[in-house]
């Protein structure tokens, strides 16, 4: 760097100036005496002039004209100030009035602008002057600049680098290292010292020999520059990941000065790759271990990633699909084989608006044309919060549809005749009036109920029955048209609905009862179970959609009333749902809503119908509920128990029957007369089915503080079909506090002598209908014969209902009956009139004649 001020160094001796004191140069130069001294001044490399005390020229040698750029003789004689502008003013004149005023030699360096060079100067005054020299210094100056640059850039360079920088001398094997070595290795510079050995120590073992060799052939080896990375020990235990770089400088032999090198600490780096590694491999694992397909693609929709399992899911090696098109690949087409636009896929759009995107059911096709069903996500890949393309992730839901499939196969079909179910055929029927309603198109609804269901199971086992229910499905489904539907309700109880049969309501009937014929006949045909042929057909009832906004259990409950109506009307037959049984069913449903109001108002009254035994005295009684109706007086209990227990309130209802029962007889007991009595109460299958019935019994028993052995409960038959070991365990638990209990309708079921043996038993009661029939029909008469014996057999007591003529009586008691019921003794009666009659009638009354003869 140039500087413009003069650098000055006083001369105290004057032995560096030529003394022209004593040879008083300046005023013989002119003098061919100083010829010497001239040639002399004129010769050195030196430019030299001198000037008197009014600062004139008074000589100039050669050099210095070149200097200050004028021949001599325009100087000389000439005041230096006036003839060298840039001397006047300046430094130069500064230093000189000095030199002179102080009179002592000064040497001082400054920049002469005139030549743009830096100059050396020595002036030293005499008594006639000032003699001048100098010397041109430029290159000296330019060279100490650049190395003062080179130096501090050296300097900056070192402050600026966070490399450790370390210069080895080859002769003393000495190290010098910048302060970063502190900083990279936790030890100070007086620690790390200017041996070699610091350093070796350091590198980690496994390193160390791989770095001496190198650096051993890089000295040896003639290179100049070489490079290393190696774990580098730092004061704190920990190592540091270490690049270093050096340079070898030789002399003009070959023979190695010295090595300069530089540590960068990439630790950090090094670690942020170690934890991308770990990622990558993490990743990789990832998508490799997940049994999800995921692949990657880019703005142009190519494959930048595929995991194995998603090649795998769709017939590609993972090759195959990098930098394939996706979407062409497996995403063209949809199930019905037409085109998938890429503009509609879900994973393009997610790309596009940025959004993931979800798709639960679509088609991906495999390498081979064969598709499978897929669950897929898409999620936009960000780089910078740009999209650069996105990630879809997939799975194979084969199985899960398949299973989805299976479950709504369960949940709308039937497993054992694979016909649609209940609900499903809600659905369609549902569907059915509607359409008909919209198209004024007439349909039919068939109900089918199998004739003897019941016998067969309990004659041949389930097994045979579900066989049964099989072939009636099959023959029921080759009878309809594939738009039909035959469904299976429950039971023995199957319904088709018939679409489309005319818009003609006579027209429709009629195509109705020649399908209705044509099932009967079908079903009517041999089946063959096993090994054993059986014989079987149905009842079949027909309602017509009458559009008429009917509802679809009403449609339901039509069909099934015409179905009930030819089972009363000699079976296998069909009927059409008519305006009667429309009446009936309402005369039903009203019935139901008054009952709900009977049992609130108390419109109930139980009757007493008296037991009488063999020696014709009154043994207690039969209750049987009666209804008062308040406007349509009193109504039998045939009519309202069977809607009372369609719709569940014969549970109250029946409650309300023991409870009054219990009550009675509790009052009985404090009565000499009536204490013995017992009542014999009426239970329904479903009462007995309620998981609380034998609880409330007990409890009505407890409340009421009746005595249980005067209690005794009805059962019929049918109870036993459906849950035998439940019904004997109840009936168990109440016998075991004493309740009774008789079998009711005997006869008229099914039940097998091995149950009957099983129930805790203490009467049976033979149907009325075979008592009124024994007179005259010879198997009744059998029939009423084996029920005695059978009872007496498994010491069961006997009593017959429905006795209704002496003539019943005699023949009963001719054939060993034990205890009777029924008009002939008395009609069922309110408690006052029961009890009026208990205690005079039947010692005396009309059956006295009757007892003579027993
Ligand atoms: N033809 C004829 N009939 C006779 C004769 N003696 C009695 N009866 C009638 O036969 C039925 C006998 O009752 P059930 O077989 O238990 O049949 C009963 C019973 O199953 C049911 N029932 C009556 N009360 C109750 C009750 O409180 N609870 C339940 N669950 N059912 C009841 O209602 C059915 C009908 O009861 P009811 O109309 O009272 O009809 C009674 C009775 O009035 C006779 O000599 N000739």
């Amino acid at each position: 760097m140039q500087t413009q001020e003069p650098r000055i160094k006083k001369h105290e001796s004057a032995e560096a100036v030529l003394d022209f004191e004593n040879k008083r140069a300046s005023t013989q130069l002119a003098s061919p005496l100083d010829s010497r001294l001239t040639t002399m001044l004129e010769s050195i490399s030196d430019a030299f002039y001198m000037l008197d005390l009014d600062w004139r020229f008074i000589y100039v040698n050669k050099k210095a004209e070149y200097f200050l750029q004028r021949p001599r003789t325009e100087l000389l004689g000439k005041v230096i100030w006036e003839k060298l502008e840039a001397v006047a003013g300046s430094a130069f004149e500064t230093e000189y009035r000095r030199a002179v005023q102080e009179n002592c030699a000064i040497s001082f360096e400054a920049y002469y602008p005139p030549l743009g060079k830096w100059v050396e100067l020595r002036v030293s005054p005499s008594a006639e002057g000032l003699a001048v020299y100098f010397t041109d210094i430029s290159q000296r100056r330019h060279r100490e600049d650049a190395l003062r640059a080179s130096e501090e850039r050296f300097n900056i360079v070192m402050k600026a680098t966070a490399d450790a920088i370390w210069d080895w001398n080859a002769q003393s094997n000495e190290i010098w290292w910048n302060e970063n070595i502190e900083s990279l290795s936790g030890y100070s510079r007086k620690e790390i010292g200017t041996g070699t050995d610091w350093w070796l120590a350091r590198i980690h073992p496994e390193d160390r020999q791989r770095v001496l060799h190198r650096v051993r052939s890089t000295l040896e080896g003639g290179t100049e520059h070489w490079m290393d990375e190696y774990r580098f020990a730092r004061r704190d235990g920990s190592y540091a990941f270490i690049l270093d770089r050096w340079y070898v400088l030789r002399d003009s032999e070959g023979n190695v000065l010295r090595m300069v090198g530089s540590m960068t600490d990439l630790s950090e780096r090094r670690q942020a790759e170690i934890e991308r590694d770990r990622l990558l491999k993490e990743k990789n694992l990832l998508l490799e271990s997940t049994g999800e397909g995921i692949w990657g693609i880019d703005s142009q929709g190519l494959c930048t990633f595929i995991n194995r399992a998603g090649a795998q899911m769709l017939g590609y090696e993972v090759q195959e699909a990098l930098g394939k098109n996706m979407h062409d690949l497996v995403h063209y087409r949809h199930a019905d084989g037409s085109a998938y636009p890429v503009k509609d896929c879900s994973i393009f759009q997610a790309y596009h608006s940025g959004k993931g995107a979800y798709e639960k059911d679509e088609l991906f096709w495999r390498k081979d044309g064969t598709s499978f069903p897929v669950e897929f996500s898409s999620y936009p890949i960000l780089d910078a919060g740009r999209i650069v393309g996105s990630m879809v992730t997939f799975r194979d839901i084969t199985e899960r549809k398949a299973a989805q499939s299976k479950i709504q196969h369960l949940a709308f079909y039937d497993s054992l005749t694979q016909l649609p179910n209940r609900r499903l055929l809600m659905e369609r029927l549902s569907h059915a009036l509607a359409r008909s309603r919209r198209d004024s198109g007439r349909g039919a609804l068939l109900f089918i109920d199998l004739d003897n269901y019941k016998t067969l199971n309990d004659t041949f086992g389930h097994d045979k029955g579900d066989l049964l229910l099989q072939h009636v499905a099959g023959r029921l489904k080759s009878c309809v048209r594939s738009s039909d539907t035959v469904a299976r309700l429950g039971g023995d109880e199957f319904v088709i609905i018939l679409e489309d049969l005319s818009t003609e309501l006579a027209e429709a009937a009629s195509h109705a009862k020649l399908f209705g014929e044509k099932i009967l006949a079908a079903l009517k045909e041999p089946y063959t179970l096993g090994s054993h042929e059986y014989f079987g057909g149905a009842s079949l009832g027909i309602a017509l959609f009458e559009h008429q906004g009917e509802s679809l259990h009403e449609v339901l409950r039509r069909a099934d009333l015409a179905m009930y109506r030819a089972k009363a009307e000699g079976r296998n037959t069909l009927r059409f749902f008519n305006p009667e049984m429309q009446a009936a069913l309402m005369v039903k449903a009203a019935l139901e809503a008054d009952l709900r109001r009977a049992l609130q108002e108390e419109q109930l009254v139980l009757h007493y119908q008296p037991q009488v035994d063999s020696a014709g005295r009154v043994t207690g009684a039969e209750t049987l509920v009666r209804w008062q109706h308040p406007e349509r007086g009193t109504i039998s209990p045939a009519e309202f128990i069977p809607v009372a227990e369609a719709t569940g309130m014969i549970r109250p209802l029946g409650h309300w029957v023991l409870e009054c029962a219990c009550r009675r007889l509790a009052m009985w007991a404090r009565n000499e007369e009536t204490a013995h009595f017992t009542l014999a109460v009426n239970v329904s299958a479903s009462q007995l089915r309620c998981p609380d019935f034998v609880k409330d019994v007990l409890r009505t028993l407890e409340s009421t503080g009746a005595n249980p052995h005067r209690l005794k409960i009805e059962l019929t038959e049918s109870l036993l079909v459906d849950d035998v070991e439940g019904t004997i365990n109840k009936m168990a638990a109440l016998k075991a506090k004493g309740v009774g209990f008789s079998l009711d309708d005997f006869g008229t079921g099914y039940s097998s002598l091995a149950y009957l043996k099983r129930l805790p038993l203490d009467q049976l009661k033979i149907d009325r209908s075979f008592v009124s029939d024994a007179l005259d029909d010879h198997n009744a008469a059998v029939i009423v014969n084996a029920i005695i014996m059978l009872g007496r057999s498994l010491g069961l007591e006997v009593i017959a209902e429905g006795v209704e003529t002496e003539a019943h009586l005699d023949f009963l008691a001719q054939n060993g009956c034990q205890f009777y019921q029924g008009y002939f003794f008395s009609r069922p009666l309110i408690v006052e009139q029961f009890e009026a009659l208990a205690n005079t009638k039947l010692k005396e009354s009309i059956c006295a004649q009757s007892m003579e003869c027993l």
